[in-house]
């Protein structure tokens, strides 16, 4: 059963220039892993059930390149519509296409709720929208906010301090915001063009024109906005971060697995979770496709048969088919073992070649393809006899191709 029994919809502001940040190319069409972070913002809503429709705002110029972003990405439930000069010109614009359904290529059912949330706002999660639409399906209006961090001072008309504000007593006003849309629509509807122009506070809007007094929401800490550059670095460790959370082991060699496991958890130190397979990959296994559908993004290959790559361009081809890498880069890591007696300690450079072509090949699909051959010599038994030590039974000898 759906959590949220009301019709909600969003608003995705993504009109502006992003001039704080710099460069040619607006913030939220900035890539962040290869991925612009306006899809991160978009991809978040989609991810919610209950979120019928996805309204994303943006500048007239820049309508060509979210429409290309919602193809290469998939996006569904998503209208896009034309920006205004300011964020609350952008917003009205966006509540209007449920108001007047001015949207040509669907019929949208005017929402009894409207999340509105910054486009450059990339980590939001159901739970904290869910507790937002609550709000303002009791109170006509919720919001997100933080703790402030600096202290706010109002300077007097000679540039020095004139007083400063208790900061225990304010909070920072974040997003994700909610309202019921007809309350948020009427305010908009009433704003003056120095409200549209110059304001800054969706909640401000429908308390001053609705006589609404927004519910206060505790966000958590990543629910903040992409304006500076360093805020795009920040964003991006964060989801290079989330990403290595998990390695997914896939092998037919059983022992490897519970050794790989073993030693990438030793070495991890439970950093990551490793989920290890023991699979043979000429079949469809459901484990698998159920790996393929989380949000894993590292698999570590190990085989020890010659010239697997048939096999392995099978992993290849259900990656591509399942769509994993079609939101971030994939990490395959191809182990081969190679265990034999009469071993000459050099790969075949026509073997070497002929990964270093697939690796090419399947970095177009955003599968980035790494090897590590280990040949492990095992010397005859006479020289066991011979007494030698232990540690040199066999000679080690890898090579990296990638
Ligand atoms: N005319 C505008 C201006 C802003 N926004 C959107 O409102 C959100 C928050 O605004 P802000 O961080 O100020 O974005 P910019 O206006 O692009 O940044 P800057 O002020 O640095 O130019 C962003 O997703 C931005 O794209 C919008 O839809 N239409
Ligand atoms: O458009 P700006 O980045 O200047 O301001 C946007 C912020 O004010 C806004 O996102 C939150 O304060 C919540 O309203």
């Amino acid at each position: 059963m759906e959590p949220v029994s009301a019709a909600v919809s969003a608003v995705l502001p993504a009109g502006g220039s992003g001039e704080r940040l710099g460069g040619a190319t607006p913030k939220q069409f900035c890539g962040l892993q290869g991925r612009p972070l306006v899809s991160y913002a978009v991809r978040a809503m989609e991810r919610v059930s209950w979120i019928s429709d996805i309204i994303v705002v943006v500048s007239p110029e820049n309508i060509e390149t979210m429409k290309s972003i919602v193809e290469k990405y998939g996006h569904k439930r998503v209208t896009i519509v034309k920006g205004g000069i300011t964020r609350h010109r952008s917003i009205f614009n966006g509540l209007k296409v449920f108001a007047e359904n001015q949207s040509s290529n669907r019929l949208l059912q005017k929402p009894e709720v409207v999340i509105i949330h910054d486009a450059v706002r990339p980590f939001v999660e159901e739970d904290i929208l869910l507790k937002v639409v609550m709000a303002a399906k009791e109170h006509g209006a919720a919001g997100a906010i933080r703790p402030l961090v600096s202290t706010v001072i109002a300077s007097g008309e000679d540039g020095c301090l004139d007083h400063s504000l208790e900061r225990a007593r304010y909070r920072a006003s974040e997003m994700p915001q909610a309202f019921l849309f007809d309350i948020i629509y009427q305010a908009y509807q009433q704003c003056t063009d120095h409200d549209l122009d110059y304001g800054t506070e969706c909640l401000h809007l429908a308390l001053k024109y609705c006589k609404t007094n927004a519910k206060l929401v505790e966000g958590t800490a990543d629910l903040w906005k992409v304006t500076y550059k360093r805020d795009l670095y920040a964003a991006e460790s964060i989801i290079k971060d989330s990403l290595s959370q998990q390695i997914c082991i896939i092998t037919d060699v059983k022992e490897a697995v519970v050794q790989a496991g073993f030693l990438l958890h030793e070495s991890l130190k439970n950093q990551v979770k490793v989920e290890a397979i023991s699979i043979s990959l000429s079949k469809n296994d459901s484990h698998l496709q159920n790996i393929f559908s989380g949000e894993c993004y590292n698999f570590l290959c190990i085989n020890d048969k010659e010239y697997a790559t048939e096999e392995i361009q099978q992993l290849v081809d259900m990656l591509e088919k399942s769509n994993v890498p079609l939101l971030y880069p994939v990490v395959l890591i191809l182990v081969h073992l190679n265990i034999s007696e009469n071993i000459s300690f050099s790969i075949g450079l026509e073997e070497l070649t002929k990964i270093k072509k697939f690796a090419r090949e399947v970095k177009k699909k955003n599968i980035l393809v790494y090897g590590l051959l280990i040949q492990y010599k095992k010397f005859p038994l006479n020289c066991y006899a011979s007494g030698l030590p232990i540690l040199s039974r066999g000679g080690l000898e890898w090579v990296l191709f990638s």
